[in-house]
């Protein structure tokens, strides 16, 4: 640990509470290892616990949540950025520096210490309390963050399984429409605080309620197309959450699939980026939930879907009815097949989740025409023929759903 960064002066002067909690902790280590107090030993726990601050990553497990910190002093020398090229995943006791894109011999590998689409302020301000620096990244410089999550980031072309074929290279060089940018970055501001608290634990009439406020406060988020700035995606994943909990699966399916074409491949332009492959999981799993099996029929519905023409559920109805769910399912589950050991690893739950699903629909009977044009696909994604079934099976039903979220949100959450 002798070379790495420790920041002790800093963490003693700016960091109040934290510090005095650090110190408490010193004095526990040394008497745990029967080592004796004095203001030496003292000062060198202390800064191995600093070290530890700066240089680990926090080890998280899915079932509970943070499960320790992982330090290791090669990984400890990555540097931070908020428009990073690599991130760290842990496959249980490992952990694995994967890339976002190709990067070049000699350009500097960079991941993010921080949840980079939290806003600027926010993204500062953890960043300063750990790591005792200020990012200064193109992105944070030039605080770019409404230009780039609105519009793509340029440098990344995706292919044509990332299920954003339409990213590509802003139109306008020179920024958003600065009035909008401004009055945007007021509000993120005022709302993200109250916005960003988990809903978990509260009774459905109340988690109603706080979809309700916040998704009004996101009005002008949603007036500016700006889907992929926070909270605005947070708000709408627990909305999806919300009706799941309700067994109004065709609603969340809805908010799935938008969150997976309109945010989430801006949010993170890598199409097998971890929390992409969980979105297209979710969209599989919801369309295998709103199959036709489980939906009755129009004589006898067996859920509230198959109302009126004229109403929301109706309508939504009448698109599902058109889609071909189990092969538009199977494709997304293919995709996150194959995207999960870049993701993660085979060990991944999602991966395996997956996988049995796929047995599951590949066993079907009388769907062998179906099944081999998605594994023509998957063979070939970028061949003209399975471009064209790609489009129809999947992008088109998926924009076909998500052009339903906001009605759906209204229907529940309007004011
Ligand atoms: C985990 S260490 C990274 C390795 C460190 N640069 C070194 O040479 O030991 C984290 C520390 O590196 C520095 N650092 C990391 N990313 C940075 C960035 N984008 N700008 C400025 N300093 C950064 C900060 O001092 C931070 O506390």
């Amino acid at each position: 640990m002798e070379g790495m960064e420790g920041h002790v002066d800093k963490f003693r002067r700016e960091s109040g509470k934290l510090w005095s909690d650090m110190e408490l902790q010193a004095m526990a280590a040394l008497h745990y290892l029967g080592r004796e107090t004095n203001a030496k030993s003292l000062a060198q726990a202390i800064e191995v616990l600093c070290k530890s601050q700066v240089n680990s990553f926090n080890r998280l497990d899915e079932d509970v949540g943070q499960t320790g910190l992982f330090l290791n002093p090669t990984l400890a020398m990555v540097n931070h950025s908020c428009t990073p090229n690599g991130f760290v995943q842990f496959v249980g006791r490992r952990a694995v520096l994967h890339a976002y894109r190709e990067i070049k011999k000699d350009e500097e590998i960079e991941i993010s210490y921080i949840d980079c689409n939290l806003h600027l302020s926010y993204r500062q301000e953890a960043l300063k309390a750990r790591y005792h620096f200020t990012c200064n990244c193109p992105r944070c410089k030039d605080d770019m963050d409404i230009y780039q999550v609105c519009r793509g980031y340029p440098h990344l072309r995706l292919n044509h399984l990332s299920l954003a074929p339409d990213i590509q290279k802003p139109q306008h060089p020179q920024g958003p429409d600065s009035s909008i940018a401004k009055s945007l970055s007021a509000i993120i501001e005022e709302i993200y605080s109250w916005c960003s608290t988990s809903l978990s634990g509260l009774s459905p009439p109340e988690k109603q309620k706080q979809l309700r406020q916040r998704w009004s406060a996101c009005k002008l988020l949603r007036d500016s197309c700006a889907y992929a700035i926070e909270p605005l995606p947070h708000v709408l994943a627990e909305a999806s959450m919300y009706f799941g909990e309700q067994n109004k699966f065709t609603h969340s399916l809805c908010i799935s699939s938008f969150i997976a074409t309109q945010v989430e491949p801006y949010k993170t332009p890598a199409p097998f980026a971890p929390q992409r492959i969980k979105g297209v999981f979710i969209v599989a799993k919801l369309l295998a939930n709103t199959a036709p099996a489980d939906l009755g029929s129009a004589d006898n519905p067996k859920n509230d879907l198959l109302v009126s023409n004229k109403s929301l559920v109706g309508r939504i109805s009448a698109a599902l009815g058109k889609i071909d769910q189990a092969t538009m399912c199977q494709v997304l589950l293919e995709m996150v097949v194959y995207y999960a050991a870049a993701a993660h690893s085979k060990e991944w739950a999602i991966f395996n989740e997956a996988w049995d699903l796929l047995g599951d629909i590949e066993a079907l009977q009388g769907r062998e025409l179906e099944d081999a044009h998605v594994k023509a696909f998957m063979r070939n994604p970028n061949g003209a023929a399975e471009r064209r079934f790609f489009d129809q099976a999947v992008v088109g039903p998926l924009q076909e759903l998500s052009a339903f979220c906001f009605d759906v949100m209204d229907s529940e959450f309007g004011s």
